[in-house]
């Protein structure tokens, strides 16, 4: 049987997707990943970004950094009260962290289930917490936990510049959704 013109299956498709108000995740979606101080000294970045690449999702923006205070503060600005906080805050300018935005469908949720629990105690096997991580004040890895958190966070911690727009010539299929 002879395959459709390609305007043809995309007016279907574009007509499915509004008659049965089928959302699509964007693919187009953003999330802050940040290897921690102790991810970096223990050699664990390049695992880290292996998981994140073999899952499928596109690296737009990289940088290592020493961490000022004030950016640090910035980022975990619902954190200032908690008893641990100035802990964190030593932990985290403790040394270089890698800044990361990684780009791709769902990708706040995934990238969450992927990072696992706050406390590598509770989090589950194949996360990367869970298999890096003994303790909740040296878990490795930080993930955006909402999309307005993403938002906020790839704002504070990169300049827009710094951000490429690259195709995945693999991902063309999925880049037209
Ligand atoms: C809740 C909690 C957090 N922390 C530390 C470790 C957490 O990674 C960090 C921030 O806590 P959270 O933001 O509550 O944890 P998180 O999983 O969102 O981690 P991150 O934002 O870094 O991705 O504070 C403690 O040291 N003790 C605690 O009881
Ligand atoms: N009880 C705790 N004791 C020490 N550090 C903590 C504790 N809870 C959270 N943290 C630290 O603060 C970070 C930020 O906390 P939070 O945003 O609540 O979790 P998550 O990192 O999973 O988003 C955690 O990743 C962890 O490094
Ligand atoms: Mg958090």
């Amino acid at each position: 049987m002879e395959s459709l013109p390609l305007y043809v299956t995309s007016i279907v498709l574009w007509l499915t997707k509004e008659l049965f108000q089928i959302s699509v995740p964007s693919a187009k979606e953003r999330t802050f990943i940040a290897v921690k101080p102790d991810g970096v000294q223990r050699r664990l970045v390049g695992q880290v970004i292996h998981r994140f690449e073999r899952r499928g999702f596109k690296l737009v923006g990289l940088k290592l950094l020493q961490v000022s205070k004030n950016l640090l503060s910035q980022h975990y600005c619902q954190l200032t009260k908690k008893p641990f906080y100035p802990d964190l805050v030593e932990y985290m300018t403790s040394g270089p962290v890698v800044a990361m935005v990684w780009e791709g469908p769902n990708i706040v949720q995934t990238c969450r289930m992927m990072v696992g629990h706050t406390n590598p105690a509770e989090a589950h096997a194949g996360t990367i917490r869970a298999d890096f991580s003994l303790h909740v004040s040296r878990n490795v890895v930080h993930a955006s936990d909402s999309l307005e958190g993403a938002q906020r966070e790839i704002m504070l911690w990169f300049d827009g510049h710094d951000l490429l727009k690259w195709d995945c010539i693999d991902q063309s299929v999925t880049s037209e959704l």
